[in-house]
């Protein structure tokens, strides 16, 4: 995401990334890179998730007689990196207390300040820093991600609006929504208070969105004349990065329409072509997407996610709800292979899915 987002900023080498245990990501990614002049970095904090250690062996393997000199990790867990071949000396330490969705400023860092070089990645940080300075020192009443939060609160259990349309007026802030997504619903979707009790009330939202203007060509019929209330927090710079300011221009136009089109809608004779109005949006913005914007942006968020845990009293920290899923798929590899005896125990529904799937494979 904020690689994509600071393009303008690249000054360093290529920098790619794969994640999916899809073999697809790893294969288009590879096609076209050299290995003699390809360094892969392993990222990954327990150095045991199965996506990035099953991508690792496979760039190994691809690297060949490379692979000694061309192999980096970010982890905290040095004996399985060198039991993977990376030894201390290559490996980029971080604390074991922070999660992967808020390790961007930690060394997890590092593939960002490869592509926009250290002096930009300093002011990624000063950004987020300052933000960081805001929440605690600002007054209630003027500090940003309490506002923030507290607009969530309210959209959720006041108005008991389940979703959140997060709609970034910035083409390279393409997978921000994405990244919002795992940030709110990993930190925040949970069922249980602190104490493990029956949360009392909706806690995190869905959140999902697209940038504009593609987004008003696809979903935003349903945003201004769905059944459902969306609210919808917009993103925009004041200035473009590049030359041609028209294209800018128009681009503001549009965000800006679509925030008073949804606020104020448009009375009509015919229904179909009324639009109710009174659909509420947030809009951010900012001087221009650089470095530190971006890193301010990113803390704004941490921070809103941060404080409406609190006043969930949830942990915003923990992520017990990817677990399951996770000891399943370890259960239903050896099903996927075909060892013998692996099929014993599957429940009814997963073990028509397997039938199917050999049928389909032929
Ligand atoms: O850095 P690791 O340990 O490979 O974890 C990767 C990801 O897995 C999760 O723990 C859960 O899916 C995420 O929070 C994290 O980003």
């Amino acid at each position: 995401m904020a690689v994509r987002a600071l393009s303008p900023d690249h000054d360093g080498p290529r920098v790619h990334f794969v994640s999916n245990v899809d073999g697809a990501h790893l294969a288009d990614t590879l096609r076209g890179l050299d290995p003699a002049t390809t360094l892969v970095i392993v990222a990954s904090k327990t150095f045991t998730t199965l996506e990035s250690m099953t991508n690792a062996r496979s760039a190994r393997a691809w690297l060949g007689g490379h692979a000694a000199d061309n192999m980096a990790a970010v982890s905290t867990n040095l004996a399985a990196c060198a039991e993977f071949g990376v030894p201390a000396e290559r490996v980029f330490g971080f604390w074991d207390w922070v999660g992967g969705r808020y390790s961007l400023w930690s060394a997890i860092g590092l593939s960002l300040a490869i592509a926009i070089g250290a002096r930009r990645f300093r002011a990624f940080l000063a950004g987020a820093a300052a933000m960081d300075r805001h929440f605690r020192e600002a007054a209630l009443e003027e500090n940003l991600p309490v506002l923030f939060a507290l607009a969530g609160i309210w959209r959720r259990n006041a108005m008991g609006w389940p979703t959140v349309a997060l709609i970034p007026y910035d083409q390279r802030l393409e997978r921000f929504p994405a990244y919002v997504q795992q940030l709110e619903m990993e930190s925040n979707g949970k069922c249980v208070t602190q104490d493990g009790s029956a949360h009392p009330c909706a806690t995190g939202p869905v959140v999902w969105g697209e940038p504009g203007t593609n987004a008003q060509h696809s979903f935003f019929q349903l945003l201004h004349q769905g059944t459902d209330v969306i609210p919808v927090d917009f993103i925009a710079a004041a200035r473009p990065r590049d030359a041609d300011t028209e294209h800018h221009r128009l681009l503001l136009a549009n965000c800006l329409a679509q925030s008073a089109a949804l606020a104020f809608g448009r009375a009509q004779a015919e229904p179909h072509r009324t639009f109710p109005g009174d659909r509420p949006s947030t809009t951010i913005l900012h001087r221009q997407l650089d470095p530190f914007a971006l890193g301010r942006l990113i803390a704004l968020y941490e921070h809103k996610v941060f404080t409406m845990g609190a006043i969930w009293d949830i942990n915003s920290f923990d992520q017990f709800g990817v677990e399951l899923g996770k000891a399943l798929a370890q259960r239903l590899a050896p099903v996927m292979r075909g060892e013998d005896g692996a099929d014993a125990g599957l429940d009814q529904s997963t073990a028509g899915l397997v039938a199917r799937i050999r049928e389909l494979e032929g």
